[in-house]
Formats: structure tokens, sequence, C-alpha cells
């Protein structure tokens, strides 16, 4: 079943570029990544979603439902973390939360307690009085003290020092495992590819790649780097399905997308004193992405 349906999402901000024809979908039970650099559309594309703003074109189903016309008994069921927190500065942590929990009809106070001690916050303290990072743990607690269905982070970590990340993706493995389904925007690409099952890259307000982290993976190069005894020639490697190829004495590497069997035969015709075979981070494909011109998803 689908959580989220988007379908060819447009937001022009006058003149100015938003999103265009954005269309993915994510499955319940998903922790699903949306991951592009600053200015791609991930906010915008969030932010019409919760119908916070409204789609110049395009139309948009959150459970099944249409997510302007349905909103109020929408959002009942969605915890929503913004890129950017505002609060009012005068307001003590612990009076925040209960203001968020009341506008929910269960009882909150079991979860916020337990949330509060997991992310170390002292719900005594004046929100003006709190870092960033402190900020961002109170904005994590709102979005997910009400044990919504699903939880939509947009950048969530930034702020937040290693171990409370550690923490943090802790906490949403164990919230997808009860069952929540969880959109995760970034453009860390390491968190995505350690969180998510399922990714979409968004560039300049489209988007370019819907696949899932492992097949991205297979379905690209892989990098080899090796040592040999003797040198080599950069003609030995003249083989389909080589790139960036770099020889220097001894030591030579290049990525490859072929047939397996074709670069191991190169291989084995090779005195070797080591041998590399790599896949490629999430890193190398992203930035493979976003070098193409023509990309489709
Ligand atoms: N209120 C606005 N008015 C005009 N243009 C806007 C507005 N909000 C966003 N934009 C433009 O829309 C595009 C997408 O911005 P958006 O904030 O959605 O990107 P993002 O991927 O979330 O980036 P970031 O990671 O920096 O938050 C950008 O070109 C941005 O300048």
């Amino acid at each position: 079943m689908n959580v989220i349906e988007i379908n060819q999402l447009t937001k022009s901000y006058g003149q100015a570029r938003g999103i265009s024809d954005v269309s993915f979908n994510v499955e319940q039970g998903e922790i699903f990544g949306f991951i592009g650099p600053n200015g791609a559309g991930k906010s915008t594309t969030i932010r019409t979603l919760l119908s916070l703003i409204y789609p110049t074109s395009g139309s948009a189903k959150i459970f099944g439902m249409d997510h302007i016309k349905h909103a109020t008994e929408i959002k009942k069921e969605i915890g929503y973390l913004p890129s950017e927190v505002f609060y009012y500065d005068n307001m003590r942590v612990i009076d925040l939360l209960k203001y968020s929990a009341s506008f929910y009809k269960k009882d909150c106070t079991k979860r916020m307690k337990e949330l509060i001690a997991l992310l170390e916050i002292d719900p005594h303290k004046k929100i003006d009085d709190l870092s960033f990072g402190n900020k961002k743990k109170v904005g994590i607690i709102q979005g997910l003290q009400h044990e919504p269905k699903l939880v939509i982070l947009d950048e969530p970590t930034s702020g937040l020092d290693p171990l409370m990340q550690m923490r943090f993706f802790d906490l949403l493995q164990e919230e997808n495992k009860k069952g929540t389904t969880i959109f995760f925007s970034s453009h860390i690409l390491s968190e995505v590819q350690r969180l998510c099952n399922r990714v979409a890259i968004i560039k300049e307000g489209k988007l370019i790649k819907l696949e899932k982290i492992s097949t991205l993976q297979e379905n690209t190069y892989k990098k080899f780097k090796l040592e040999a005894i003797d040198t080599i020639s950069h003609d030995y490697w003249a083989l389909e399905g080589i790139s960036k190829l770099e020889v220097t004495e001894n030591h030579t590497q290049f990525l490859f997308k072929g047939n397996i069997n074709l670069i191991m035969q190169k291989l084995a015709g090779l005195n070797l004193s080591n041998l590399w075979i790599e896949e490629p981070d999430l890193e190398e494909i992203f930035m493979h992405y976003y070098e193409k011109e023509d990309v489709s998803v």
C-alpha cells in the first residue's frame, strides 16, 4: 500500500523554479530517502505535499486521501520535522511539548517522557536558552511523541552531534520496526545510504532517479585497484566499460561496468601483488547521476 502518492506535482514561486512535474510513491513501512543538494526542491516538495503551500499543478495523496481536501484528517497521523524550527522562545520545553501534544486526541505523556530521556533534553529549560542542536531535538520529540503512522523529516540531523545522530537513527529504525513509514530528506548521502531502503534523487526541481539503494549500488560500476609486480601499460586496459583509468608505475585503478568475466580475464594475465574490488558508495553514484546531462527517471 502506498502511504504517499505524488503525481506530477509542480510548484512555481512566481517566475522562480520550485519543483516541476515530480512523481513518486512511498510504500507503507519504508524508510524512504529524498536526496538532493541545497535548493534542489526537497523542502518545496514536502511543504506542498503537506499542503502548507499550494501546488501550481499536479496532485498528491497521503494515506490514500487527497492532501488538500483531507489535510486536517491526514495531519493527525503525521509527524513533521521542518528543516528550520521556530518556537516561542519564552516557553519552557515541557510546556511546548504539552501544547503540541494537546492537538492530538491521545495521551502522549509516556512517549514524551521516554523521548526526553533518550535525547537527553532538560524539559524545564526555556527554548531561548537551548542550542541549535537541542532545539532540533525538541522538534524531533514534537514529531514523534504522538506515535504517528508517517514521519516526515526535513534535514533532521543538522546540529546533532555524532552520538546523538546515532541514537536518533536507532530511534527511527525502532519506530520503523513498529510499522511507521519514514520519509527522510537530506543532502548527506552517507546517512541516507545507512538508513534508507529506497531513494529519490532530485536536482534543480526535477526527479532524476528513483531506486532501491541496493539496486543503485549493484547496477553501477565497481572500483578496481591493483598493485602489479611489473609495470602495466595504459593500453593493456583498452576494454569497453573501463573509465577513470589511472596508471602510475605499479599501481592501477579504474571503474568498470560491464561483463565481469572480461575484466577477470584481463586480471588473470597479470602478475599481481594486491587487488581491491570495491562497491562505489552512494556519493560516487550520486555524482555520476549529477554529472549526466540527459538523465531521466
Ligand atoms: N518562498 C520562496 N520564494 C521563492 N523561491 C523559493 C521559495 N522557497 C524556495 N524557493 C526556491 O525554490 C527552489 C527549491 O528550494 P527548496 O527550499 O525547496 O530546496 P531544498 O532542496 O529544500 O534546499 P535546502 O536543502 O537548501 O533547504 C530554490 O531555487 C529556491 O530558491
